[in-house]
């Protein structure tokens, strides 16, 4: 089979995109992938497919009128791009997860008549998958809120938890794009932070990075504590969450389906413009179970070395529940459920 894959901008949207793209790889399809040249994708797909193609597209939300005119139009030229590609490719599906490119995709695809489906990451959809599954064949998502509840498919690497007697490390994961909040947290709280005495890794976001360093730099000197480690983006980021015995983070559907795969009890800090504020409600499906706990921000502010300190004394009950809880995270699972679906068979 002949499957189109298409998602990006953020890693919430590309990684299960590759999950997907290499399970189908496995099961001998010919996979190929759709993306945006200004997302996530751009720099990262070439390490997961040679079979790619970039396109340019913008993102239509929070931006003036002649941005906006200019997205719409850069988004009818990736359509009839991709009209006149799938006509004389013909692909067997089209899979899309989110983000400019995968829209254009979908239509493109609906458009000749292929086969479509939309997987939606987060425990309230957006308005262009709301709007994109009355044109699927099928829609899934990883909470159950459009479509056939399939979990979020995840990578290889997010599969393995280490025993809990392995792990020592704070973790504090500000997302693909890093959190502005988070990086402010730990410049003001950096010496309550250490004085843990625990291994500290903080992934600050690549955009960020350089102005945070710079601060960093200005208020504490060139000589940071031996046990704090920061870093803009990291490929071995489960590498990380597997060794952590706790973490910080933001609520990205992805940084929250791996921090539990990995067993790590985590105090999710959401991102609050994250739009219908899906980035509590991902959150909160987890702490109901248990699994972790989930803080406003400025909740969070009033104390966070207590909630900190909270989450570290009764991690052993958090990550029983973590062992106990049943988490749909198999891409093999999604990909044989879209072959199944396809009309005809
Ligand atoms: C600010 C914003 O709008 N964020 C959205 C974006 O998430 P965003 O991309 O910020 O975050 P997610 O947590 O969903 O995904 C991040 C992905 O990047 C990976 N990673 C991250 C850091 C790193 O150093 N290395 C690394 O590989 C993580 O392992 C994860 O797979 O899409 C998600 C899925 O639709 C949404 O839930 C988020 O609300």
């Amino acid at each position: 089979m002949k499957i189109v894959i298409s998602g990006g901008g953020t890693g919430g949207h590309f990684y299960p995109a590759m999950a997907v793209l290499e399970a189908f790889e496995r099961q001998g399809h010919q996979v190929s992938y759709v993306g945006a040249k200004r997302g996530i994708e751009a720099e990262k797909v070439a390490a997961f497919t040679p079979h790619f193609q970039l396109l340019e597209l913008s993102g239509l939300l929070g931006h003036r009128l002649r941005y906006k005119l200019h997205s719409l139009w850069q988004l009818s030229r990736a359509v009839s791009h991709l009209r006149r590609h799938f006509r004389s490719h013909r692909p067997d599906a089209v899979l899309g997860f989110g983000g400019y490119a995968s829209a254009a995709a979908i239509v493109a695809a609906r458009l000749c008549g292929i086969p479509t489906f939309l997987h939606e990451q987060n425990a309230r959809a957006g308005l262009t998958n709301t709007v994109l599954d009355r044109f699927t064949t099928a829609s899934f998502s990883a909470y159950g809120n459009l479509g056939e509840n399939m979990g979020l498919p995840l990578r290889a690497t997010a599969f393995h938890p280490l025993p809990s007697q392995q792990r020592s490390n704070l973790l504090i994961m500000g997302g693909s794009q890093g959190s502005l909040f988070l990086n402010t947290f730990v410049l003001d709280y950096l010496p309550h932070l250490t004085a843990l005495n625990i291994d500290i890794y903080h992934q600050a976001g690549a955009p960020l990075y350089d102005e945070f360093k710079e601060q960093l730099h200005r208020r504490y000197g060139h000589e940071l504590p031996e046990h704090y480690h920061c870093f803009a983006f990291r490929d071995d980021i489960h590498e990380i969450m597997a060794h952590s015995s706790i973490a910080l983070s933001r609520s990205g559907a992805g940084a929250v389906f791996e921090l539990m795969s990995l067993q790590v009890p985590t105090v999710f800090i959401p991102f609050p413009a994250a739009a219908h504020d899906h980035q509590y409600h991902n959150a909160l499906f987890f702490e109901q179970r248990g699994c972790a706990m989930v803080h406003r921000q400025e909740e969070f502010l009033q104390n966070p070395m207590q909630i900190i300190n909270r989450l570290r004394s009764h991690k052993e009950e958090y990550h029983e529940h973590l062992r106990q809880l049943s988490l749909r995270t198999s891409p093999d699972e999604l990909a044989h459920r879209v072959l199944q679906l396809l009309p005809g068979r």
